[in-house]
């Protein structure tokens, strides 16, 4: 009877004492030392591998795998646990994120087995290695896929996250790299439908040809060359075509560049799935910087990017071509020709719809008229009117009326650059514009004062403004 009694007892007391160490152990945050107590018992029981992921491989070159790491395990909920966590603010500034610090343990499970991370850098500035800790008895059982699921965690992320990279000529990366959040879409651009049609159906299709290129044993990249007068969107389309693929953005600026081994090495670290940029080419054609003409023909043929990976986008821009050696732009090194010209009254009206919500407007057939008669104005300038007057509609049509009446300087009153669309490329013929009067110089001068704040932000657009206006006479 007294046993039957001791057993009840036991019963009802055991859930209670269990319910009171569970809470006393989450309440007090013993449950972390008891995890440790737990890890380090667990330790001497097993055998573990340690595997290391660094940030840059045995040629210095950037170890993707390594950023896909990062990305997995700043994802991972476990990371609020660890003991020192760093709290940084994203590109938002408002939203504060967690970020891993030296040496703290990070634990993941997956396929029922215990893994982990920690990230060994020491100091400040000093490259970083993740290891990875994992029973050798696990190790065999699910190391690979468990690599498989962190590049499609990583890859989904990154496709949220683009980033922008930049050349440096200090430190050990030669890239340093900050969130890429421009907002561009082909949507937002204002340009023929017809044509953005075709770019989106060439992207698309040189996503999925990965097998092409290599039965042709050709390097998985294709070449686009974009050119036109300042403020005419060249910038923003390279960010609407990263929007679109989802791939990162590296920013050649080859007035860092010290020579042509430091623009391969530059090339070799790119990594695949991004846009290699370089502005302005047309000024490093004449030597402004440390490469030569040969080494920036071999960055173009990416001879480079078929050895260290693929898929990859490169973007050329400058103001004009007519002054261009064609060997620069012979099919192959260039394949796809875009040319950004001025304003006309369909992309008006796309820029009336994104920065006013103006679909039609009684000024239209005025504006129109405008056009028609060869008056023009860059997409930024008209841009600028459109967000200085963005309250009243009417107003803003009314002052791009009067900016594109005063028209003066002639780049609209001479050869209509008209577009035309052949096969994957675009080609330009000239047509003659109705030639407009108008009081030259002195109207040119109030233009410029007029945008004068706009235009004084950015130096170089100044000198590919004046260099557009040579060109076309
Ligand atoms: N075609 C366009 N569609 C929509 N917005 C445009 C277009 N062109 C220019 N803009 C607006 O004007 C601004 C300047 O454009 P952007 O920097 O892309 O011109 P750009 O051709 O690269 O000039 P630059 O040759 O001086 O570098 C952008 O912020 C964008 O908002
Ligand atoms: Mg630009």
């Amino acid at each position: 009877m007294f046993h039957y009694k001791l057993i009840v007892l036991s019963f009802l007391i055991t859930p209670i004492v269990c319910f009171v160490i569970r809470w006393l152990l989450f309440k007090t945050g013993l449950i972390y030392v008891t995890k440790k107590l737990h890890r380090k018992l667990q330790d001497c029981f097993y055998v573990y591998q340690y595997l290391k992921v660094p940030e840059l491989n045995e040629n210095m070159q950037r170890n993707e795998l390594y950023r896909k790491v990062s990305l997995y395990l700043h994802s991972l909920p476990s990371l609020e646990d660890s003991d020192f966590t760093n709290l940084i603010t994203d590109h938002n500034q408002n939203d504060i994120v967690l970020s891993l610090d030296s040496n703290q343990i990070i634990e993941d499970r997956f396929l029922g087995a215990n893994l982990f991370w920690f990230n060994q850098k020491t100091e400040p500035g000093q490259t970083g290695v993740f290891v990875l800790k994992v029973r050798k008895t696990d190790k065999r059982r699910i190391l690979r896929s468990y690599l498989r699921h962190i590049h499609d965690v990583a890859d989904e992320i990154m496709k949220r996250d683009l980033r922008l990279f930049a050349n440096v000529t200090d430190g050990e990366t030669r890239w340093k790299s900050v969130s890429f959040n421009h907002p561009a879409t082909f949507d937002t651009m204002a340009m023929e439908t017809d044509l953005k049609n075709k770019i989106k159906s060439d992207l698309e299709s040189f996503l999925k040809a990965k097998p092409y290129y290599r039965r042709l044993g050709r390097a998985w990249k294709r070449s686009f060359l974009l050119y036109g007068p300042s403020g005419t969107g060249k910038s923003s389309f390279v960010a609407a075509m990263a929007n679109f693929l989802c791939y990162d953005v590296y920013d050649v600026d080859l007035s860092q560049v010290r020579g042509d081994s430091d623009l391969k090495f530059l090339l070799l670290e790119t990594t695949p799935k991004s846009i290699i940029l370089v502005e302005d080419l047309d000024r490093f054609l004449t030597g402004e910087s440390g490469v030569t003409v040969a080494g920036i023909q071999n960055f173009m043929d990416g001879i480079l990017s078929s050895c260290c990976g693929e898929e990859r986008i490169l973007v050329f821009t400058m103001s004009s071509k007519e002054n261009i050696d064609p060997i620069f732009l012979r099919p192959g090194r260039v394949d796809v020709h875009i040319h950004f010209s001025w304003c006309d009254f369909s992309s008006f009206k796309t820029l009336a719809c994104n920065y006013l919500g103006v679909k039609d407007h009684k000024l239209f057939s005025q504006v129109e008229e405008i056009f028609r008669n060869g008056a023009s104005l860059s997409a930024a300038e008209i841009s600028e009117l459109m967000i200085a007057n963005r309250n009243s509609p009417n107003r803003a049509i009314k002052s791009v009326i009067g900016a594109l009446q005063m028209d003066g300087d002639g780049r609209g009153c001479g050869d209509v650059i008209v577009r035309q669309v052949e096969g994957n490329d675009v080609e330009e013929s000239q047509k003659q514009g109705s030639r407009c009067g108008g009081d030259g110089i002195s109207t040119v001068k109030d233009l410029r004062k007029f945008y004068g704040l706009f235009r004084s932000r950015n130096g170089k657009r100044n000198r590919t403004a004046n260099l557009a206006l040579n060109d076309e006479g």
